[in-house]
């Protein structure tokens, strides 16, 4: 959001107060231009390899932005057969799409692999499952565990020793025994770390593992290194510097390349680092409570549209988008949920009047992908302004959509 010479917030000249009259409050707005700079800032960092970006669509699964990712060369990244579907129905071929489950039933792998998906198998029980089914007919990538700690919290640490995800690599020998045993075609070697990870190390780290055990594996044409590059969810808060990862992530894996024989594909599946920044969360003020103890911001919003504060304690910055030069004050920012439901405790706002717009920034991945219908609550619109455009790219719920699903009616 550019904060105008006249003291004004916009998105690519458009007023966000107008977007909330037009298409109601809340809303999520959508900025084209960053999600293009995002990726742009990307390919650049590794233009030396040969660099392919899955875009981890749990992040953000509105039909629009997976085309808006297709149409910028982007491919994907899915963990359900949800999530696969609406990858085909934005355009993706299956081959485009790679499905890195956790722990699913076989049959969701089958349907993926049948759709033309490449598969991250993420447990020996998958392994040998897949080795029995398609022995060497169908290639597929191994998810693997390299016990590593990194991420912004330990809720979204994937790769620990402790984590649930992918195959331990000290379990080498007998990925190796059943990979053996049925001839499979293994393409590739991944690994996700987690979200929110600051600096280079842990990618670096992480790497050298994965090019350790590529050595086992003689038919590799792919490495995923994951997603989870570090955005600014605080004003002035230190993030990936990605012209230095792509540096030294890309100097590493030239030397692996050469060693191995073969220039193969780098893949990472960012959601965050794509989609966060181009989001916003419009809300209104619905009711300031000046409390003995605290002043209290009451929107017409919760939880159920954005749980990360809740959830992870998140830091989402917000910007009282009606009175940018408001003198200001501190207040809690809470949702209308029966439940706790704190957006910011003690923050610092320009005054904040009944019925001001507030903006919670940082709410295009893992916003509206994390929503729910809790207390019967509808979900908000979605809009995508792009190329100076507003479109709504989903409408905002109504009863129907909540009584659509129930017998009895
Ligand atoms: C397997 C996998 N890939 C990619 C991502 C995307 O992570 P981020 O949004 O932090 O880039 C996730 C989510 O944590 C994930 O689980
Ligand atoms: N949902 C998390 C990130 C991804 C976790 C999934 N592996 C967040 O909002 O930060």
């Amino acid at each position: 959001m550019q904060l105008s010479e006249q003291n004004t917030y916009t998105i690519q000249g458009i007023d966000p107060i107008r977007l909330t009259e037009t298409y109601g409050s809340p809303l999520y707005v959508y900025d084209g231009a960053t999600i293009r700079r995002k990726v742009a800032e990307l390919q650049h960092a590794f233009s030396g390899v040969n660099m392919k970006i899955k875009f981890a669509c749990k992040a953000n699964t509105n039909l629009s932005i997976l085309r808006l990712m297709r149409e910028i060369g982007v491919e994907l990244d899915v963990v359900s057969p949800g999530e696969f579907e609406m990858g085909k129905l934005a355009g993706y071929e299956g081959n485009q799409i790679t499905f890195t489950p956790s722990g699913v039933p076989f049959s969701e792998v089958k349907t993926a692999v049948e759709a033309g998906a490449i598969v991250n198998v993420d447990s020996l029980p998958l392994l040998e499952w897949f080795g029995q089914t398609y022995g060497n007919t169908k290639p597929c990538l191994i998810r693997i565990k390299p016990n590593v700690a990194a991420g912004g919290n330990i809720k979204i640490m994937t790769a620990h020793a402790d984590s649930k995800f992918g195959i331990s690599v000290l379990l080498l020998d007998q990925i190796l025994e059943i990979v053996k045993k049925y001839d499979i075609k293994i393409i590739g070697l991944h690994q996700h770390t987690g979200s929110d990870i600051k600096d280079a190390e842990p990618f670096l780290q992480v790497a050298d593992i994965l090019f350790e055990t590529a050595k086992h594996f003689p038919d590799l044409e792919i490495i995923d290194l994951g997603g989870g590059f570090k955005v600014s969810y605080l004003p002035g808060d230190a993030v990936t510097d990605m012209e230095l990862l792509g540096n030294k992530i890309s100097e590493r894996f030239k030397n692996f390349c050469s060693e191995y024989g073969r220039e193969l594909q780098l893949w990472f599946e960012p959601g965050k680092f794509l989609v966060s920044e181009s989001g916003y969360l419009l809300v209104t003020t619905t009711v300031v409570k000046e409390d003995p103890a605290r002043n209290f911001v009451h929107v017409d919003s919760g939880l159920n549209h954005l749980i990360r504060p809740m959830m992870y304690g998140s830091y989402h910055h917000i910007l009282n988008v009606s009175n940018p030069s408001g003198e200001e004050k501190p207040y809690n920012v809470v949702g209308y949920i029966c439940e706790t439901d704190t957006f910011a405790t003690d923050r610092n706002l320009p005054e904040v009047r009944q019925g001001d717009t507030l903006a919670f920034l940082n709410a295009g991945a893992y916003g509206f992908s994390m929503s729910s219908n809790y207390n019967a609550r509808f979900r908000p619109a979605e809009v995508l302004v792009d190329n100076g455009q507003e479109k709504l790219i989903r409408r905002r719920e109504n009863l129907e959509d909540l009584l659509t699903s129930q017998e009895g009616l």
